[in-house]
């Protein structure tokens, strides 16, 4: 399968010099760059196209030029398309079309929004500003899941524990549609306290034909913690990409994403563990019996999280953190245990 890669791979990266190259480059206001005089072929424009985000200081030149044609060109890349397509003549909407989306990515909005989709593991998602674009580590967390789960079903799990998966803070509805799609026998929920992300994970669940599996709640965990809990019951597998950045870190963010994504998709909090705390304190009523909580975090997370579950939740256990494929402690797995009875069994945070 053609596949678009993403070429920034953090959702953090310092780039205050580019910021401050951009707003020194006085383009703010974008105009758009005057159309070719004669006709031009697509390779023409990608390298013209690459030159000018160069010059205008927009991250990944090449890569935003080629996404952007090779989509108007029906394609997802550039490399899959043959030569004699690239080297034919674009008739004059065609570049009307190319010139209008390139500058559009000149304001830095990112390609994603431009060609309004984007691929995640197998899937290809409708994406659409402020909801959050998946970053290619998410797809190690799905398949964190997938092979968790797929363990299970091997070992047989019991008919009356059949595999329901809870995704807190859903976006694009990436994570669960990816566990839906690998797995047949899945049925999810999945909640948001954006209502774009609960349209577009709406949106991309009919598109893909898998709506009839997935529950979709426009609900805020740190507000609506009760209706949540009202409406569900125990699931085998709570997983979450939820807002993890330091506060502190927000203001250092490429513009692509200060810009165009909802900081509320980003920020948790000063310590970055504002919705991760919330999210686990429920954990014990959410899961079942040795269900499992799934969770991408930021590198220096996993110790402190490891600390504050033994220290405030009965009920859940800290299993292991796993490192992502650049070596960093990115994903922490922990369990429901039975709790021996007593007055706060079961109960979530300690009193
Ligand atoms: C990092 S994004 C992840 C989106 C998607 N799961 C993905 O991996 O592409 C975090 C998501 O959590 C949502 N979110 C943030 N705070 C929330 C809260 N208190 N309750 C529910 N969802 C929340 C945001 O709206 C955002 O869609």
């Amino acid at each position: 399968m053609v596949k678009r890669k993403r070429f920034t791979t953090t959702k953090q990266v310092n780039n205050i010099l580019q910021e401050v190259l951009w707003k020194s480059q006085a383009v703010r206001t974008c105009s758009a760059p005057a159309l070719p005089a004669g006709r031009i072929t697509p390779l023409q424009a990608v390298k013209l196209w690459k030159r000018r985000f160069e010059e205008r200081g927009v991250t990944e030149p090449e890569q935003s030029s080629q996404y952007i044609i090779a989509h108007l060109l029906g394609a997802k890349t550039i490399e899959s398309l043959e030569q004699e397509r690239l080297t034919e003549f674009l008739s004059r909407e065609q570049t009307e079309q190319i010139w209008k989306l390139c500058t559009t990515r000149l304001s830095r909005m990112p390609v994603q929004y431009v060609i309004e989709e984007w691929d995640f593991r197998d899937l290809t998602l409708k994406m659409r500003p402020p909801v959050f674009i998946p970053r290619p580590e998410t797809e190690e967390l799905v398949e964190l899941v997938l092979n968790d789960l797929q363990m299970k079903t091997e070992m047989g799990v019991p008919a009356e524990t059949e595999p329901t998966c809870l995704e807190v803070g859903c976006g694009s509805g990436a994570i669960s549609l990816s566990l839906l799609k690998s797995l047949p026998q899945l049925k999810g929920v999945a909640l948001d306290q954006s209502q774009d992300a609960v349209d577009l994970t709406r949106e991309n669940a009919l598109r893909l034909g898998l709506e009839d599996r997935l529950e979709i709640h426009h609900i805020d965990v740190m507000k609506d913690a009760e209706t949540l809990l009202s409406l569900i019951r125990p699931v085998t597998t709570l997983v979450s990409n939820p807002p993890y950045l330091f506060s502190e870190d927000m203001a250092s963010l490429e513009p692509e994403i200060l810009r165009f994504e909802d900081p509320a998709a980003l920020d948790g909090g000063e310590d970055g563990l504002k919705v991760i705390k919330q999210i686990l304190t429920l954990a014990p009523q959410i899961l079942s019996s040795y269900g499992r909580a799934y969770l991408e975090v930021d590198p220096r997370h996993p110790p402190l999280i490891r600390q504050w579950v033994e220290g405030n939740v009965d009920g859940l256990q800290f299993k292991e953190a796993r490192h992502d494929i650049t070596g960093r402690p990115r994903f922490c797995i922990l369990q429901k245990e039975e709790v021996k009875q007593g007055p706060q069994a079961g109960s979530g945070l300690r009193n």
